[in-house]
């Protein structure tokens, strides 16, 4: 009889049925004598738009990377579907899709050639590549420009295509650092009619990163207000601007509010240069 290893065991089996998309206990981690995150307790549950919301520096980027594997936690417990982050970091990483801040298309290729090579880096068998590139084209609309340098796409396209890689293998839990930074308002909400389209259509737990409250107040069913590293406040967002008992409050104020900062200060060279060399990058 055949054996059924790790990488023939179907998407399906792995992980825990029932469990949180997302659970960590106590995650910390430093860089030297600094800590970027620190004691962080967080369940995000299956099928849920889920925000991590702060200023430049919040850790955000940090807990993502853990959460995606690239980065090591100094401490603390973390699954994801029911799998252990340490202990089963190459399962996580199938069941898991990742859009970073940086680049992840090469300009050079082809919409297409792009998505053939994540294709085949997540073992999707060579007769199921072509159909399966042809949904996802199909679901960000990038059919008509499948066989176009990536480097001739708008910011807008290029970002559709990386979230088009990033679910290829279908990943029950997709992660997006900032995914809408450097996008004009039309590219930026349709970047949000599609995630939303993941979440309803395909039940797909989506972990996003972001700075924008009005992203945050759109698309998240609840967001972790971070700063300095610490969870300061869990919610839906009307939950926590209601919570303030005053009529019109905003996320905003709801972060002045716990934090004592607005959450657009702060922004130092480091970080305008980064934002504007990702706002070049995306045209
Ligand atoms: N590799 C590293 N070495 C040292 N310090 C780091 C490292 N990575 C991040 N940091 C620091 O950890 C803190 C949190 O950074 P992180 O990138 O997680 O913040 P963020 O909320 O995602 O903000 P941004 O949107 O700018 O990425 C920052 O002070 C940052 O300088």
């Amino acid at each position: 009889m055949a054996r059924l290893t790790r990488r023939s065991q179907p998407l399906e089996a792995l992980g825990m049925v029932g469990s949180a998309a997302v659970e960590m206990r106590s995650l910390t981690r430093h860089f030297g004598k600094f800590t970027a995150v620190d004691d962080l307790n967080l369940t995000v549950q299956t099928g849920e738009i889920f925000g991590l919301l702060g200023p430049n520096g919040a850790g955000k980027t940090t807990v993502i990377k853990i959460l995606t594997t690239l980065l090591p936690p100094s401490s603390g417990q973390i699954s994801i579907s029911g799998l252990n982050l340490v202990r089963q970091s190459a399962l996580v990483r199938r069941v898991i899709g990742y859009v970073p801040q940086a680049l992840s298309a090469d300009g050079s290729l082809t919409g297409y050639e792009n998505l053939l090579i994540f294709a085949k880096l997540y073992d999707i068998p060579r007769e199921q590549r072509k159909h399966r590139i042809a949904d996802v084209l199909e679901l960000m609309g990038l059919q008509a420009a499948a066989h176009r340098l990536v480097r001739q796409y708008s910011g807008g396209m290029i970002r559709k295509l990386e979230i088009a890689q990033a679910i290829l293998h279908r990943p029950r839990v997709l992660f997006l650092d900032e995914p809408t930074v450097g996008l004009d308002p039309l590219a930026r909400s349709q970047v949000w009619e599609l995630v939303t389209q993941l979440q309803s259509n395909y039940g797909t737990t989506v972990v996003l990163t972001t700075h924008f409250l009005e992203e945050a107040n759109y698309l998240c069913d609840r967001v972790l207000i971070m700063h300095q590293g610490q969870a300061i406040v869990t919610g839906t967002p009307s939950d926590l601007k209601a919570s303030l008992g005053k009529p019109d409050a905003t996320l905003d104020d709801v972060f002045i509010q716990y934090t004592g900062d607005p959450l657009m200060s702060g922004t130092n060279y480091h970080e305008t240069s980064k934002l504007r060399r990702t706002t070049q990058r995306l045209g």
